[in-house]
């Protein structure tokens, strides 16, 4: 895949640079774009110009909105893909497996499906402006694999929890003070910053770097295990009467009635 429609991809000096560009829908993803970035990512691995990928989102407004809930709601799924499959897994499990840093640049909202795309990279750099949050329980969906585990790992138990069950939005700086992220920059400096982190960590061991990653992977690779049950749950969720009130309210812009609509056996 060379060309993209969802996404830009370039290098720049030894960045591979991964720009969300869905500005309309504040860069929320479809199984196409889910497509596009899995072929950025394993071009960005096999080029060896390549020391580190930035992952960050088009326009001032959103990093990532998770999936698009629009599209959810109008066919009830994320549209066509290239393999007839949402890879939204693959895409988790790439970000770990590629032997070099990824760090995203998060320029606005990152929430949702989105949120999980910056907790998942190796380090995240954040615009003074972003805000962080899952909204998952709030429109009807849930990511109960690395989502919640890993989150968990990287701001604790009690915080992950409060993450998700009361779906709130976090500024930067107290996602600073959470240990969500490394370093909050003035909006106007954020690609520079992390342009010069990629700089940095090409001056260092590709391969100490590609075994540290791995090291750190090894760790919490036994949650790829329940991320798998975890997608696999969430496509039956989301054709549920419950799931499909979430999307449906989303687009009809109207707060959800999930009691109306939950099996309660
Ligand atoms: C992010 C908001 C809180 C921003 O609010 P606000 O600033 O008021 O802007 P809006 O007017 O709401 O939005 C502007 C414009 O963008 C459209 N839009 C925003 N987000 C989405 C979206 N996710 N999908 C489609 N469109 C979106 C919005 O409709 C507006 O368009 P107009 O034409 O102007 O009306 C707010 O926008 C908001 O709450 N957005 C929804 C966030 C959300 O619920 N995201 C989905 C969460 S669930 C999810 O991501 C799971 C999906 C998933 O992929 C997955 C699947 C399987 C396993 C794991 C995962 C996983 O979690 O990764």
């Amino acid at each position: 895949m060379s060309q993209y429609e969802d996404i830009t991809y370039e290098v720049v000096d030894n960045a591979g640079i991964i720009t969300l560009n869905r500005p309309q829908r504040y860069n929320a993803f479809r199984a196409q774009t889910v497509d596009e970035l899995i072929a950025a990512f394993q071009r960005a691995w096999s080029d060896h110009t390549v020391r580190a990928v930035i992952l960050t989102g088009a326009g001032e407004k959103a990093f990532c909105t998770g999936g698009d809930v629009k599209q959810r709601a109008e066919t009830g799924d994320y549209g066509p893909s290239e393999l007839d499959r949402f890879r939204i897994g693959d895409l988790h499990k790439l970000m770990r497996d590629i032997p070099k840093p990824v760090i995203a640049a998060v320029n606005g909202i990152a929430v949702g499906g989105g949120h999980v795309l910056h907790v998942l990279a190796d380090v995240t750099l954040a615009a003074d402006t972003a805000k962080f949050g899952q909204a998952g329980p709030r429109v009807g969906s849930f990511d109960a694999g690395f989502g919640s585990a890993y989150l968990a790992r990287v701001v604790g138990e009690k915080k992950a929890r409060e993450i998700w069950f009361w779906c709130r939005q976090y500024s930067a700086a107290e996602a600073l003070d959470m240990g969500l992220v490394n370093k909050v920059v003035p909006a106007d400096r954020l690609l520079d910053e992390a342009k010069a982190w990629v700089a940095e960590v090409a001056e260092k061991s590709p391969t100490a770097i590609k075994f540290l990653k791995q090291s750190f992977n090894a760790d919490t690779d036994h949650q790829a295990g329940f991320s798998n049950m975890a997608m696999t749950a969430l496509d039956l969720f989301v054709v549920s009467p419950e799931g499909a009130e979430g999307a449906a309210a989303f687009a009809e812009k109207r707060p959800a009635d999930f009691a109306a609509h939950v099996d309660w056996h």
